[in-house]
């Protein structure tokens, strides 16, 4: 199946839609996952990603769900953009256009700009879960590699499989942030489902010593509440936050809502006590000083209006 789609979806192809008719070029692949390959296309002068999934039941339940979203009035409008199928060597292939996002991972985000950059993103990020959230959805597989982070530290979440209706069980999820795998709660879709998985996203990202990776399959008596708060209190740059992290984690914060408006005062706290730029570290060298200023101005528009 993998060859017949890489045969299908190759660099050059021309890709026409059966029932919209709209044609695609794909310029490259983007990413191949479980659940099937991405594309960069183009269509005239505009890109986007074009997702061909293997799996029709779960490339359908993502679509189900981008449809919902994208006729929606929150910043989820027109992600999707068109739905078609793709007839190659007389197989069906169904596929999804997506809004292309030119981004980074986080990691690779701050490690090219900067730790302090977490609260800006943390802040956007808590934005893109609260209109989910409002949608009536739980985002279910929130995780680094489900978010690009684009131009200012503008955050997009990427892959829709695992979103979930408010109150279903979770169907998709990555072991260390899920709060069933530490024994801290349900697998009910719930918005402090999606938070406590936030939490571990921070300290992951902030985490330069993949501390993360050694509980991957680990056995559950090995994993616990402990070691999480512990990691908290180890990270000198997640200070400033660390009441935030240890409530999402223990299930005190409900509503990303009430997380959106903690995670901002805190900020906003901190910045009141030492400047712009809480947490002082080795990483920040003399070439990150316009990322600092850009930074500056971020937190300016985005967390103080
Ligand atoms: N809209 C997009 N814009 C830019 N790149 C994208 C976009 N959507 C997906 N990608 C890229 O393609 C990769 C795979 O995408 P995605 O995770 O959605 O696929 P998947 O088949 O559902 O994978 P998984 O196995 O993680 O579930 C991503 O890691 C990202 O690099």
């Amino acid at each position: 199946m993998t060859t017949l789609y890489e045969n299908a979806f190759r660099t050059g192809s021309r890709i026409e839609g059966k029932w919209n008719g709209r044609v695609y070029i794909v310029e490259r692949q983007l990413g191949a996952g479980a659940n099937g390959l991405v594309m960069l296309v183009s269509r005239g002068r505009s890109q986007y990603a074009l997702k061909a999934g293997f799996e029709t039941i779960d490339h359908q339940s993502e679509i189900n769900v981008l449809k919902t979203l994208s006729g929606g009035e929150t910043s989820f409008r027109h992600y999707l953009v068109d739905v078609d199928d793709f007839v190659y060597q007389g197989k069906t292939i169904p596929f999804s256009v997506l809004r292309y996002i030119d981004g980074a991972t986080l990691s690779t985000f701050l490690q090219k700009n900067g730790p302090d950059w977490i609260f800006v993103i943390g802040t956007k990020l808590l934005k893109k879960l609260t209109e989910l959230h409002g949608a009536g959805f739980v985002f279910g597989d929130l995780k680094l590699e489900n978010m690009l982070i684009s131009g200012y530290g503008d955050v997009e979440l990427i892959d829709f499989g695992g979103v979930t209706p408010k109150g279903n069980s979770i169907k998709q999820l990555t072991e260390v942030y899920d709060r069933g795998y530490w024994g801290m709660g349900s697998r009910v879709a719930e918005e402090s489902y999606d938070l406590f998985a936030f939490a571990i996203l921070i300290l992951n990202a902030l985490d330069k010593q993949n501390r993360f990776a050694s509980y991957r399959n680990s056995l559950p008596q090995n994993r616990n509440k402990d070691d999480l708060l512990e990691m908290i209190r180890g990270n000198p740059h997640a200070r400033t936050v660390s009441l935030f992290l240890t409530k999402a984690l223990t299930g005190e914060i409900s509503s990303s809502r009430e997380a959106f408006r903690l995670w901002k005062s805190l900020i906003v706290q901190s910045r009141g006590r030492s400047g712009l730029h809480p947490v002082r570290t080795p990483w920040l060298k003399v070439s990150l000083a316009a990322s600092l200023l850009l930074f500056g101005i971020t937190v300016y528009r985005y967390l103080l209006y």
